[in-house]
């Protein structure tokens, strides 16, 4: 495609998601009075489709100049991507099925804007600030983290003493990972798995790795689609929760002997490896919708093989033993990399977390650290979205309130 039918065919699908990111086109109106990000450099790491384009281009009507790559070498919509780099005052890196060295190139490029605020999408800008860009580190005001991997590791930082600068921990508001994580991983894994494989789920046994957020979205959108369920767990009130919803719970050592289709959401590394490969039926589909690449194992899985070929667009098919074992998107994340990602309606409340963080950092000084989203922004949102539901709510009376404030009344 040349450049201008990219632009056009980048352009629709922005457009579509921007029509269906209501509670962001609030934040948006306000942010073009208000100019609250005006002088704001942000440099950004995110899956860069067209939901993203649409948090981009609302910090641009806040004022901000962007510098944006991926977050991901496989979920970049390169149409998408250049039609956000022809905007005024946003520069785009990001390219799909980029190498590792272009991946960290195009990390360096964005933080060559010279940023005062980041968003990332598992930390890798952060890592790279303060592992080899640590000259930026002075004149950064904050940064926001989009997932719960990205958590994981900025807090694990803060508890080494590494971590030198503020970061809000987006994923962590309640109207972010209650929704994105459990349906719209739910929701989004299964399009990307089914539109890849063009196979049935009804009757098949599915194995979900970890019962986290996302394992539970994905685990009752399967259940929905007539899938015998099978969960694994390491942690026991979390694997109690799948048996008592339903679920049959067991190590993945035995798992392994039924599953036709695996989904990893354990965020978690080596939770697939050369012990299950060894075990699992002829045609096993394995998909990833946790953590980067590593939650299968595909060092072992090729040290397994005796070929390796393409069978389709994004499976790859390993041959072990006399079994072939199906791996979707090279291992990495199915909804993004073999997909287009989260419904438009959940990224709205992502990306009004994400909008109204940024513009806190951009109002408060915060200290070095990990920090919550604050309860009212968080709140916000979901009244924000409640209204362009058309929901409406009841609130205490006076008289309830009092009760609830008391202690004095009994049987
Ligand atoms: N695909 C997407 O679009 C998407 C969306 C949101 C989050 N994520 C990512 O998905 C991962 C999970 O996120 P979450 O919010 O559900 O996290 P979570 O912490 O709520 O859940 C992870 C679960 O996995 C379990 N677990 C860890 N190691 C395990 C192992 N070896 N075997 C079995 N279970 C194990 C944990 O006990 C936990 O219950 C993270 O990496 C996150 O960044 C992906
Ligand atoms: N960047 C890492 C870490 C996991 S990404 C998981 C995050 O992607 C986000 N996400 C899911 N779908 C979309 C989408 O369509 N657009 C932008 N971000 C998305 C979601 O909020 C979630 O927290 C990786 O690629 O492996």
């Amino acid at each position: 495609m040349i450049d201008e039918e990219l632009i056009e065919s980048g352009e629709q699908k922005i457009e579509w998601a921007r029509n269906h990111m209501p509670v962001l086109s609030i934040i948006r109106k306000e942010f073009e009075d208000e100019k609250p990000l005006k002088g704001h450099r942000i440099a950004m790491a995110l899956h860069v489709e067209a939901k993203t384009a649409v948090l981009v281009e609302t910090l641009a009507a806040g004022g901000a100049e962007i510098a944006i790559t991926g977050c991901n070498p496989l979920s970049t919509q390169d149409d998408v991507a250049v039609a956000l780099d022809k905007k005024n005052n946003i520069d785009c890196f990001a390219k799909y099925d980029c190498s590792s060295k272009e991946y960290y190139g195009s990390i360096d490029r964005v933080l060559d804007i010279g940023p005062d605020i980041t968003i990332d999408d598992g930390a890798d800008l952060i890592f790279k600030i303060h592992t080899e860009r640590t000259e930026l580190l002075d004149s950064i005001l904050g940064g926001c983290e989009e997932t719960t991997t990205g958590v994981h590791r900025l807090k694990a930082m803060e508890a080494e003493g590494a971590l030198k600068m503020p970061v809000i921990a987006v994923n962590d508001a309640m109207t972010k990972f209650l929704f994105d994580n459990r349906y719209g991983t739910g929701q989004s894994s299964w399009d990307g798995i089914m539109r890849t494989t063009n196979l049935l789920v009804a009757g098949k046994t599915v194995v979900i790795g970890g019962y986290g957020w996302c394992g539970r979205g994905a685990a009752m959108r399967a259940s929905g689609l007539g899938a015998n369920l099978i969960v694994t767990e390491v942690d026991p009130i979390r694997a109690l929760e799948a048996k008592m919803d339903g679920f049959r719970v067991m190590p993945m050592q035995k798992a392994a002997l039924y599953g036709d289709i695996f989904v990893m959401t354990t965020g978690n590394t080596d939770v697939l490896n050369r012990d299950h490969f060894e075990l699992m039926k002829d045609g096993a589909i394995l998909a990833n919708s946790g953590h980067f690449n590593v939650e299968i194992n595909l060092e072992d899985l090729v040290a397994l093989s005796s070929s390796v070929r393409d069978v389709r667009k994004n499976i790859k098919e390993y041959t072990v033993g006399g079994n072939h074992i199906n791996v979707l998107a090279d291992g990495r994340l199915v909804n993004l990399a073999a997909g287009d990602g989260h419904p438009a309606e959940v990224m709205d409340m992502s990306f009004a977390n994400q909008a109204q963080c940024v513009r806190y950092i951009a109002e408060n000084e915060l200290n070095v650290g990990v920090h919550a989203v604050p309860q009212d922004l968080d709140v916000r949102v979901a009244r924000l979205k409640l209204e362009t539901l058309g929901v409406e709510i009841d609130s205490y009376s006076p008289k309830q309130a009092e009760y609830m404030g008391g202690w004095k009344c009994g049987t």
